[in-house]
């Protein structure tokens, strides 16, 4: 794996304003929720000032006219204020709370729209881990950081503007000296959320590590305990759990530290105003609610200080996970129409060849969605040779023709290039140089999702999705009805089967088909890519043993799904080697040999050695078999 992908939580200092106006842009469409939530954000910063000021007020009320004071008016003015406290809180968590989960809603889609969309090259390099953690933790973090973090940013700034000009309108000498205090707390709130969240981090990592390691261990006390690894895995074991204990003290200590620090600091804001307002207030220069009021400000500080620190140190942190996801977001397909075809298409469209075009219905379109005949007739590898991103060349200078109605059968030592092969051929990737004609024509200038919807993949362990057996027959045409569904399973011997099973075609599969054998998934499989009704089928047979009766079954379904269509099969049984129209003995990346199962019998080559070592109980087993009958 490569490094870059263990890099998921690195911290950066300086804030790309660029990339997070990029990612506030995706939540500009939500202003429905957006403008409330600012609204909301500035109306408790206003409450909290206004609470200041009401005490000020009674208590300067009281002082000057006693018992006549208006309380009742005070009262209203505190029941009013706690109404619009409770209205705006509400409508605060109601919005935050919709919009961070709307928008990780939208960046999951997106990113999941754009990996679906990414060639398996793509996917080579990438863990499937890494993908899914940028489609859950980092999606969510983003909505959440900018959800919440818009709401405290805004909370945070109005109320510090507010106490400033309340100080300044008060009294704006006493107003500076209060203020003074704020570079000093704000320097130490940036530094220490920076550090508490960095440490909170580390506990979290290593927390995980060591509920990993709890789990390894229990899971593999056996092998442990025979190989007598105890002490060393205790000493690995106590590493961790050391780690963890340093970086939560540290934690702890700083949490130690900076509280009473910025309390202290709002109580020297309190103390000043105190100082300087006393002495005001003695002089008749100040009323004795004004002074409260500033005191009250003094320590309130703090608070949006606070606040502001801390979103800017988790803009900070998540700043990796949304340089992550913008980046899978402007991830571009390799594999993908150029604009020639794209051109083509769009022409065709605006004729009445683009209607007589769809995909996965039961019938071979006459045209395809540019214009040119939708039958496959023809296959050509031409001079193809080709490399993976990483490792040497596989397939050098390979050229092959099949015509509709042939079956390849491609055998060979493992590693010779078969899959490659056919991954080529469904254009999963594209050749390096040479070239794939389909008809005549290099296939990367006709239509992508036409060419690939032309194929019928049978892969060597199929997968099933968690549903019904119907369900999942149906995946290959989502609008077939049940009889057409029931028809396709019977063409390929997977409906004797079926019927045998409890619930018939409603039988749930488990979750990847579980509850299947693989020969029962490999004939539903068969179903479900007859359904589709492709010109091409590709099958990766499977190696593991199936009983002769489902192999039986299997090979009765592989004749009425090749009849009539280009089939190439990774082939491991004798029966659909010796079916096959052309074997080709693949080695090295190169046809080492090519004939029918006879030819190259007589030949004596490599076929003959696969055939008298490989293929040998296979053989025997079918000769025993046929002695008995
Ligand atoms: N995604 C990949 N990235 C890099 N190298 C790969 C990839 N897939 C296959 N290879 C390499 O390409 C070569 C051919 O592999 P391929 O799977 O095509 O052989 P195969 O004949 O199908 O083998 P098997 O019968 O074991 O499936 C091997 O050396 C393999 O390591």
């Amino acid at each position: 794996m490569p490094a870059a992908f263990h890099q998921e939580d690195e911290f950066r200092a300086r804030l790309d304003a660029g990339l997070w106006w990029k990612i506030f842009r995706r939540a500009l469409h939500l202003k429905r929720y957006l403008v409330p939530l600012l609204i909301s954000a500035v109306g408790i910063a206003v409450c909290d000032a206004t609470y200041v000021q009401i005490t000020r007020w009674v208590i300067d009320g009281v002082a000057r006219d006693g018992a006549d004071a208006p309380f009742t008016l005070y009262i209203a003015a505190s029941f009013g204020l706690t109404l619009a406290f409770a209205v705006a809180v509400w409508v605060l968590i109601e919005t935050a709370g919709n919009i961070a989960h709307r928008l990780a809603h939208d960046i999951r889609r997106d990113c999941f729209d754009r990996l679906l969309s990414m060639e398996l090259a793509f996917f080579d390099t990438r863990p499937a881990g890494w993908l899914i953690a940028r489609l859950t933790a980092d999606c969510n973090r983003l909505a959440n950081v900018l959800a919440w973090g818009s709401l405290d940013f805004t909370w945070g700034l109005s109320y510090l503007v507010l106490v400033a000009i309340s100080l300044l309108l008060m009294n704006w000498r006493l107003g500076l000296l209060v203020l003074a205090v704020v570079p000093l707390l704000a320097l130490i709130s940036v530094y220490f959320q920076r550090k508490m969240l960095l440490s909170a981090r580390e506990v979290r990592r290593v927390n995980s590590q060591i509920t990993a390691a709890f789990n390894e261990s229990i899971q593999g006390v056996r092998t442990t305990k025979s190989l007598v690894r105890e002490q060393a895995n205790l000493a690995e074991f106590q590493h961790l759990s050391t780690g963890m204990f340093s970086a939560a003290v540290l934690n702890a200590r700083q949490n130690a530290l900076y509280f009473p620090l910025v309390t202290t600091l709002g109580t020297l804001g309190a103390g000043l105003a105190l100082w300087r307002g006393g002495y005001l207030v003695e002089n008749a220069e100040l009323s004795l609610g004004t002074l409260v009021a500033f005191i009250n400000f003094a320590i309130q500080f703090f608070h949006p200080i606070n606040q502001l620190a801390l979103k800017l140190a988790e803009l900070q942190s998540a700043q990796a996970a949304g340089e992550r996801v913008l980046g899978l977001l402007a991830a571009e397909p390799a594999i993908k129409d150029t604009p020639v075809v794209l051109a083509a298409v769009a022409h065709a469209s605006d004729s009445a060849a683009q209607s007589k075009f769809e995909i996965r219905k039961s019938k071979i379109s006459p045209l395809a969605p540019d214009g040119l005949p939708g039958a496959i007739d023809r296959i050509e590898f031409r001079a193809v040779s080709f490399r993976y991103a990483t490792g040497p060349t596989v397939l050098r200078d390979f050229h092959l023709r099949v015509q509709r109605g042939d079956t390849v059968a491609l055998v060979g030592a493992s590693g010779g290039g078969k899959s490659t092969l056919v991954s080529l051929l469904c254009r999963f990737y594209e050749p390096s140089s040479g070239q794939i004609l389909v008809n005549g024509r290099d296939y990367r200038e006709r239509p992508l999702t036409w060419y690939q919807s032309q194929f019928g993949v049978v892969l060597q362990t199929p997968h099933l999705f968690q549903g019904t057996i119907r369900d999942n027959i149906r995946y290959g045409r989502l609008d077939a009805t049940d009889a057409e569904v029931e028809a396709a399973a019977r063409l390929v011997n997977a409906d004797e089967f079926i019927r045998r099973l409890d619930h018939g075609y409603d039988t749930p599969v488990g979750e990847g088909g579980n509850r299947l054998s693989t020969g029962q998934r490999q004939l539903v499989s068969f179903a479900r890519a007859l359904l589709a009704n492709p010109q091409v089928f590709v099958m990766d047979e499977a190696t593991s043993s199936i009983d002769t009766e489902t192999e039986r079954l299997i090979q009765r379904g592989l004749e009425t799904m090749f009849a009539g269509r280009i089939a190439f099969v990774i082939a491991h049984r004798l029966s659909t080697i010796r079916r096959a129209s052309r074997i080709l003995v693949i080695d090295h990346g190169r046809i080492a040999e090519a004939g029918t199962h006879d030819e190259l019998l007589r030949q004596r080559g490599h076929y003959y050695q696969l055939y008298t070592g490989q293929f040998h109980h296979e053989r025997e087993a079918a000769v025993l078999a046929s002695a008995d009958r």
